[in-house]
This record gives structure tokens, sequence and C-alpha cells, in this order.
């Protein structure tokens, strides 16, 4: 259960994968485009996991729709818009929203750097309406090669004070880490926070290499770390957070059942873990479904619970004098 005196946080949340079904069907039909189905019932089963996907590459499909159909930069701003509002109804007070400019500018060949903008502005946007403190994420999709990365990363920079960190996402198994090494070197120049996508489809190799040649301060999933007791050790003791997505990783066959997930080894291990969703709306769920279901059936118990909920906090890319304004807030 979430601890309502406690700050309630998601720092694990494509933006470009909570697209709503109803805004794919109504930008569709704005840009004239030709959806699998004009009906909302119909269209689910095209842009949301009805059940387990064999693996993380067909699970990552399922976001294709909803960057098909954004055919210029306001339906870049309105998405934005409307994750900070799907991301209040929720009930959190901090999210990190990270995105993929390229992912989300390629079906219409719009200008990278313009996305970021719209994003940056329909955040703005959505905060006006919403008491709930937002951090952007700039994602680099491996899936598209390390040239259209770079694009990605230009795209990113032009718009840096806009942007608090970069992630690596997409294809883990198709496209190591090992081949955006200057990539992220020009992301720490910047000063941008690091985190990385690995250990989900790839094993713990690809997270010593996430921490030793990118630079990651956390991890994204970092499911298989759990297979490797000096890994284990060392997140323990460097205090590198896993950013958890326990329904995510039943959905990409990452984890067979929810009992057998490392979220609880971890915590029992003091490593510092959070619960998150990933991709609400393309996995059917939001945060509360996490904190009620999944933790609970991935063998967590209260305390485990409210301890993963504690670190969520202390895991975001804020500063300390940034958490305790979120703390007092909540708590008052
Ligand atoms: O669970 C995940 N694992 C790896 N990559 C992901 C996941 N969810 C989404 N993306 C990737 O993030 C970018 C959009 O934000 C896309 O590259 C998408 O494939
Ligand atoms: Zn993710």
């Amino acid at each position: 259960m979430i601890d309502t005196r406690l700050p309630l946080t998601d720092i694990h949340r494509h933006l470009d994968g909570n697209i709503r079904a109803q805004t794919i069907l109504d930008l569709g039909r704005q840009f004239n485009l030709t959806l699998p189905a004009n009906e909302l019932e119909a269209l689910r089963p095209h842009v949301q996991v009805m059940h387990t996907e064999p693996d993380l590459v067909s699970f990552l499909q399922k976001l294709d729709w909803g960057v098909k159909v954004l055919g210029d930069l306001d339906a870049c701003r309105r998405i934005a818009k409307e994750n900070v509002e799907d991301a209040a109804r929720a009930g959190l007070h901090y999210t990190e929203l990270r995105f993929s400019p390229y992912y989300m500018a390629m079906n219409h060949k719009l200008p990278v750097a313009g996305v970021v903008e719209a994003v940056i502005e329909g955040i703005r946007e959505g905060q006006q309406h919403h008491d709930i403190d937002v951090r952007l994420i700039g994602i680099l999709s491996r899936t598209f090669g390390e040239d259209a990365c770079l694009q990605e990363l230009e795209g990113l920079l032009a718009h840096r004070d806009g942007i608090t960190a970069l992630d690596l996402a997409g294809d883990e198994l198709g496209f190591p880490g090992s081949l955006f090494l200057s990539h992220f070197n020009r992301a720490r120049d910047a000063g941008w926070r690091i985190t990385v996508h690995a250990g989900e489809a790839a094993g713990p190799e690809s997270i010593w290499q996430a921490i030793r040649e990118l630079g990651a301060e956390r991890i994204g999933h970092g499911v298989k770390a759990a297979q490797d007791p000096q890994l284990m050790d060392f997140l323990a003791k460097h205090q590198i957070g896993i950013e958890s997505c326990l329904t995510s990783n039943i959905q990409t066959s990452t984890v067979g059942a929810f009992e057998h997930h490392p979220l609880a080894v971890f915590l029992r291990h003091g490593v510092l873990a959070s619960i998150n969703t990933d991709d609400p709306a393309v996995q059917g769920i939001e945060i509360a479904n996490e904190y009620n279901v999944a933790a609970p059936a991935a063998g967590l118990t209260q305390e485990e619970i409210r301890q993963a909920q504690k670190n969520g906090l202390t895991m975001a890319f804020l500063t300390e004098t940034e958490k305790q304004a979120i703390r007092d807030k909540v708590s008052a």
C-alpha cells in the first residue's frame, strides 16, 4: 500500500510510452492517418499489451502507434501536457518523465530539437494546472543505431537546460552500451545526470558496462543484477539506485512471475531500489497497481514497500533541498 504521508514518485516513466488511446484516435483523425481501428476498444489491442509478450522487442512494438500519430510539434506538446495531467491524477507528487525525441520525430520527419522544445513547453503548460514536480530525462533510442543517437543527442543538447539526465533505452541485446561511449561522455560534460536501461534483456555485464563506461548513477530495471553477488555488493556499497518496474518485467518476459522478481532481494541486500511504472498507457497500469497489487505479489512486506517508496525520492535527480521541500509539502 502507498503511505500517504510520504511523497509518491515515479522516476521511470516513458512519456512516449504513455500516450492515451483516445489521443491516438484523435491525432490519427487530425492527420488523416489510417489506424488499425477507428474505435477505442478495437484500437486497444494494437496500442496496449493485453497478454505477456515473448520478449522486450515485441513489447516495445506496442509503443509504435503512439508516435506514428505525432504529425506536428503541437501534437508533441499535447501529449507532454497530457502526461503531466495523467501523472498528477495518478497521485504522484514527483515524476521524472523520459522521452526519445528521435523516436517521436522519425515518422513525420519532425525536427528533433523542435520535438525537445515542444515537450519542454508541454510539460510547463501541464504544470500550470497541476501541482506536481516534474523533471525531464532525454532518451537515446539504441534500436536506431549510433548515428541516429548522435542526432538525438544533438537535439537534446540544443535545449540542455530543460533536460536533467540522459538515458539509453530500446533493444539492449541488439545494441550494447559499448556503442555509445562518446555520446555519454558528452552528456556528462553537459552536466547531465545518467541513468541507463541495463540488465533487462542482457545480463549483469550490461549493468557493469553502464556503470563503469557510461557513468550510470542509476539503472533502469537491473533485473539481472541478482545473478551476480559482486555486483549486488557494489550496487549497495555505492548506492546505485535500481528503478524497478514490476509489471513491465512480467509483460516483457524478463521475469516469469511476480514471485520470482528480484526487487525484494535487492531491498534485503541494502540496494536502493524503487517502484515505478515504465509505460503506463501501453501496459494498462498505473502506479497504484504497482504498489497495491504488483509489489505484494513480488513478496515485498508492507515495510519493504514503504522503504521502496522512500527510496524513490532518495534516488531522484534533485538536490537535497529540493527533495526536502517535497517531503515538507506532502507531510504538511
Ligand atoms: O521497458 C523498456 N525497456 C527498454 N526500452 C524501453 C522500454 N520502454 C520503452 N522503451 C524505449 O524507450 C523509448 C521511448 O521512450 C523507445 O526507444 C522505446 O523502445
Ligand atoms: Zn523503461
